[in-house]
């Protein structure tokens, strides 16, 4: 791979996608003082991710902003070569879709200047399929980020089998001088560390929806008022670890290890039936008691950063 520029000189980061991942992204990068270039083929994607960055800068103003960090840093173009050309990084946020990303990513390859490192945002992907269609793809990484990338640190980091360990290296020592928290896996897993996490716990609130056991309110409920208030600060493992009392994991794991086997999950994906495509949305609509998505999202950023700094204030570190 040719070298890149140190991951501390980069200034002009390119975001290809500017939906609700790639917009957030680029408030991100905004916020950390970064000048970006953003490319989207929707035709109001300008407007859109304005918009986004807007709703989002009370929150960042308020985590604070490095200094010269400015929303007129911001240029949207009109096509992705021109967002491509100058960038010393470049982060894809475009639909969820094999091929779309195959396609895509070998047209980045081909407009992004040599040894400029090109991350993916896919939720669940590897690098290895996605890069197939690149004529460089050592300089290909995922950089699986979190709703919203302005907010949530984490950002699992992983290669594919044909990618350079420096551009994982490179990518993931770039996301840290941004200001993210960064996992770096030395394997791919489909759906990463956190998703994998996160569709086990999704699969068995559909089926509960599914079989009528419980409501969207109910499941929402369950983890907000109930094993959610305990993960931000320890995790599963450890907050388990402290269910074994004196005797820690040890003791939790000879205890209720033999419930492992008991009939608590189904793990197997239900069918999404249009039924429980509408039982979701519905519920979600009354849950959500009349509140806009935008509302929702105000709200979410300010909670956000309230647990950011309740759990770095116990930790000792800064918000
Ligand atoms: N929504 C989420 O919570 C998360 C999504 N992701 C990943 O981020 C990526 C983007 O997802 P979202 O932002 O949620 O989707 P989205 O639907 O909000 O945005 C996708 C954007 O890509 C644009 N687009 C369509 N075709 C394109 C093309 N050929 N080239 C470039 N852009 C194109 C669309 O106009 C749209 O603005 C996906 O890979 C997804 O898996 C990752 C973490 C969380
Ligand atoms: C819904 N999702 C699978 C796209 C979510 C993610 O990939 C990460 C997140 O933000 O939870």
């Amino acid at each position: 791979m040719a070298a890149p520029v140190a991951p501390e000189a980069v200034r002009e980061v390119a975001c290809i996608g500017a939906g609700v991942i790639g917009g957030g992204w680029a408030a991100h990068f905004l916020a950390r003082g970064y000048r970006v270039t953003a490319w989207d083929p929707a035709p109001d994607a300008a407007e859109k991710l304005r918009r986004l960055v807007d709703a989002a800068w009370p929150a960042l103003t308020e985590l604070g902003l490095a200094p010269g960090a400015s929303r007129d840093a911001l240029t949207v173009t009109a096509t992705l070569e021109e967002a491509v050309a100058g960038a010393e990084f470049v982060q894809e946020s475009a639909p969820e879709d094999l091929e779309l990303k195959q396609d895509l990513l070998a047209r980045i390859d081909a407009a992004t200047p040599p040894g400029v490192v090109v991350s993916s945002s896919t939720s669940g992907y590897g690098m290895t399929e996605m890069q197939q269609r690149c004529a460089t793809p050592e300089r290909l990484v995922v950089g699986h980020p979190f709703n919203p990338p302005y907010l949530i640190p984490l950002v699992e980091v992983v290669g594919g089998e044909r990618t350079d360990p420096e551009a994982v290296t490179w990518a993931s020592r770039f996301f840290e001088v941004a200001g993210k928290s960064v996992i770096t896996m030395d394997r791919e897993v489909p759906g990463f560390i956190a998703n994998r996490l996160q569709e086990a716990l999704w699969r068995e609130a559909l089926h509960m929806v599914a079989e009528g056991e419980a409501t969207v309110e109910q499941i929402d409920a369950s983890i907000t008022e109930g094993p959610g208030l305990r993960w931000p600060f320890l995790g599963p493992c450890l907050t388990f670890h402290l269910a074994g009392g004196e005797g820690g994991m040890a003791h939790m794991l000879d205890h209720f290890g033999p419930s492992l086997k008991s009939p608590w999950t189904r793990l197997e994906a239900p069918e999404l039936t249009t039924e429980l495509r509408d039982r979701m949305v519905q519920g979600c609509e009354e849950t959500a008691d009349g509140r806009s998505i935008a509302e929702l999202v105000a709200d979410r950023d300010r909670a956000v950063i309230a647990v950011l700094r309740a759990v770095r204030a116990v930790r000792g570190g800064d918000a």
